[in-house]
């Protein structure tokens, strides 16, 4: 399989480097007319899967909204995934899963591993049991030609707590930064191992040249804006930066053809 990162770097000059999110809120459900339960959930993600896939370059499910509806929720994910990927778009499965290194490998059994029927593209991981925690999860997308979103600096308020505590000579979140950056040095065009890091962060010392994607959420519902973009990564060349929105994009529906004009509207603008 080609690397992730060289699929999401031809994907992107094609279709443009908008990800747009399927997170069935509740809240959305009732927007659309629709109930809160598994059939809601079922028709609301795959008109979202249709107005949005063939459209951008990545998908990106938030897994928590289809777990709250159980096994049969993560069926309709597994549709998500499948319908996703057939129309053309690489799926960044958002779990920010974590754990100890045997715990690790069955998550990227879970998610990496093309014999699963929950495999994505890329995931999202938390390195905050350690970025060795992670090698697992890395060992298998190596293996398999996908890709990993490491969080670094998170959008929400509460991440610097964290993410900005002194490690050595720098903070925590460079720490993680480092690490990516080795994993992807001397890859070509752009290696697989991605940077999460929020448009709302505000202003950052950190190096975001990792030679990698970043995969930037918090664009659109969470307030962060285009010159955020440009303020945060405008100077870090040999990137990849991917805005995320999901809410944003979502409340143009339910019309499929609503939801396309959106993504078109981010992409012109
Ligand atoms: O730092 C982070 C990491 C992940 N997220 C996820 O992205 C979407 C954002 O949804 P919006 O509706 O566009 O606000 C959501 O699934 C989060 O879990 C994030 O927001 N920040």
């Amino acid at each position: 399989m080609t690397p992730f990162g060289e699929r999401l770097r031809t994907l992107v000059d094609q279709r443009g480097a908008l990800c747009a999110g399927i997170d069935p809120h509740a809240s959305l459900l009732a927007d659309w007319g629709l109930s809160d339960d598994v059939g809601g959930l079922e028709r609301f993600a795959l008109a979202a899967v249709e107005g949005l896939a063939p459209h951008v370059s990545c998908i990106k499910p938030q897994s928590a909204f289809f777990e709250r509806h159980g096994s049969r929720g993560i069926a309709v994910l597994e549709r998500v995934i499948a319908e996703s990927r057939s129309a053309g778009a690489l799926v960044i499965l958002d779990v920010k899963r974590g754990d100890i290194g045997s715990t690790s490998q069955a998550y990227a059994d879970a998610y990496l591993d093309p014999a699963s029927p929950l495999a994505a593209d890329a995931i999202t991981a938390s390195p905050y049991l350690g970025f060795g925690s992670l090698q697992p999860m890395i060992d298998t997308a190596e293996r398999h030609g996908a890709g990993i979103f490491v969080l670094a600096l998170t959008s929400n308020k509460e991440g610097p707590e964290v993410q900005h505590a002194r490690s050595g000579g720098g903070t925590v979140a460079g720490v993680v930064l480092d690490h990516l950056r080795t994993l992807n040095a001397g890859v070509s065009p752009l290696g697989s191992y991605g940077a999460v890091v929020g448009a709302t962060i505000g202003e950052s010392e950190e190096d975001f040249a990792i030679n990698g994607p970043i995969l930037v959420p918090g664009y659109g519902a969470q307030g962060g804006t285009d010159d955020d973009l440009d303020r945060l990564f405008g100077g870090s060349g040999g990137n990849l930066v991917i805005p995320s929105s999901s809410r944003g994009l979502l409340a143009a529906g339910p019309e499929p053809a609503a939801l396309a004009d959106a993504v078109r509207r981010i992409q012109q603008s």
